[in-house]
């Protein structure tokens, strides 16, 4: 299944179709966000009634109601154009053009397809919204068909990760510096650990989950207080002379970089870090701390003294088995372009200030 995913996920982000199937029923998806006006005239040539799925936190942002809960079934009107259909799925233009409406949702019928579907774009990291289609496909040999419950089965089980390299790495902060990298088996990101120093594994780790954050990381970007934090934690394990830093390939808090590109644009529109999300039809953090608790568990590490400010984070990772016995500050690079985020995060998502 995990090599069909892959194919999958590299099909939808180059606009091509895939075919999931479930007993009794099969239906053409498209990500919306890589559509192209020649795939949908295609589509709309062909029997039945094709819908736009959207996520329940996209509807409610263009007012349309989500029957399915966490989702929206929208009918796709007889003339609707790429523009239509790429104005609903992507908030960008949603003050300048405000017009989409009314939406009107599908309420019979099943929507298992559909959920799998947005579960299926959403991790291709594109827009969580998606064309389908349900009809009898003829079989079409060229398109990659998947087992719609083993899709969903697959996407929410973790993917088993192996450790593939570790080296010495001397850091500015500490000689004694190590790096060592993750690959899942599903073809997903790579996931690193910088060690410092030999920790013992018998005592609480000095500990950092950091998130990818290329903007901030490496580009020293204003926005936010990634890269100071990075550099931060690594100061204080090289004085402390040991600790872990897990590098999570959870970019944008798990959106990815064009998604995360798209909040800061929303951003500069005047909506939050937060409300940025939703109208994208993201929750405000997609991130999988499974994985972080999976690596360090993997390094030996069943205790950690974590450097955060995100109690949810605490509580995330000791929900996965690693205990955090003591929460170790990390204040570092508030400055005038990033002071309204931070306030959002204390506000919104429980930061401790
Ligand atoms: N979606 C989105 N992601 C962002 C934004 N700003 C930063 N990020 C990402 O957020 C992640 C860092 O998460 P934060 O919320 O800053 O902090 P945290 O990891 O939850 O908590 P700390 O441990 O206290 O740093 C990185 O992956 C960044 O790329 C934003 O405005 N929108
Ligand atoms: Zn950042």
């Amino acid at each position: 299944m995990t090599d069909l995913l892959a194919r999958a996920r590299a099909d939808l982000r180059m606009g091509v179709p895939v075919v999931l199937e479930a007993s009794g029923q099969t239906a053409l998806v498209l990500s919306a966000e890589t559509l192209n006006a020649t795939r949908l005239k295609a589509l709309q040539d062909l029997e039945g009634m094709p819908v736009l799925v959207i996520s329940a936190r996209r509807a409610e942002t263009l007012k349309a109601r989500p029957y399915d809960g966490d989702l929206a079934r929208i009918v796709l009107p007889e003339e609707a154009t790429l523009d239509w259909v790429q104005g609903v799925a992507d908030p960008a233009d949603d003050l300048s053009m405000p017009m989409k409406g009314p939406l009107l949702s599908e309420r019979s019928g099943s929507a298992d397809l559909h959920r799998t579907a947005i579960a299926l774009v959403k991790s291709a990291r594109l827009l969580p919204a998606s064309v389908v289609l349900l009809s009898d496909m003829p079989n079409d040999p060229a398109l990659t068909r998947l087992d719609a419950e083993a899709v969903s089965i697959t996407l929410q089980d973790q993917s088993p990760m192996h450790r593939v390299v570790s080296a010495r790495l001397p850091l500015p902060v500490s000689e004694a510096g190590r790096l060592h990298i993750w690959r899942p088996e599903d073809g997903g990101e790579e996931h690193y650990a910088v060690e410092i120093g030999t920790p013992d594994r018998d005592i609480p780790v000095l500990a950092r989950l950091h998130s990818a954050c290329f903007t901030g990381d490496l580009l020293g970007s204003l926005k936010c207080d990634c890269g100071p934090q990075l550099r931060g934690a690594l100061a204080q394990m090289g004085t402390e002379g040991a600790g872990v830093l897990l590098y999570l390939n959870q970019e944008g808090r798990g959106i990815g970089l064009a998604n995360k590109m798209r909040a800061y644009a929303l951003q500069d529109q005047g909506f939050d870090t937060v409300e940025a999300n939703h109208r994208l039809g993201f929750e405000d953090d997609e991130r999988d701390f499974r994985i972080g608790a999976a690596i360090l568990r993997d390094m030996g590490f069943s205790s950690v003294r974590l450097l955060t400010n995100n109690p949810a984070k605490i509580d995330m990772i000791q929900a996965h088995g690693i205990e955090v016995t003591e929460r170790v500050p990390l204040k570092v690079g508030e400055g005038e372009h990033n002071r309204a985020y931070l306030a959002t995060k204390a506000k919104k998502s429980g930061h401790l200030l």
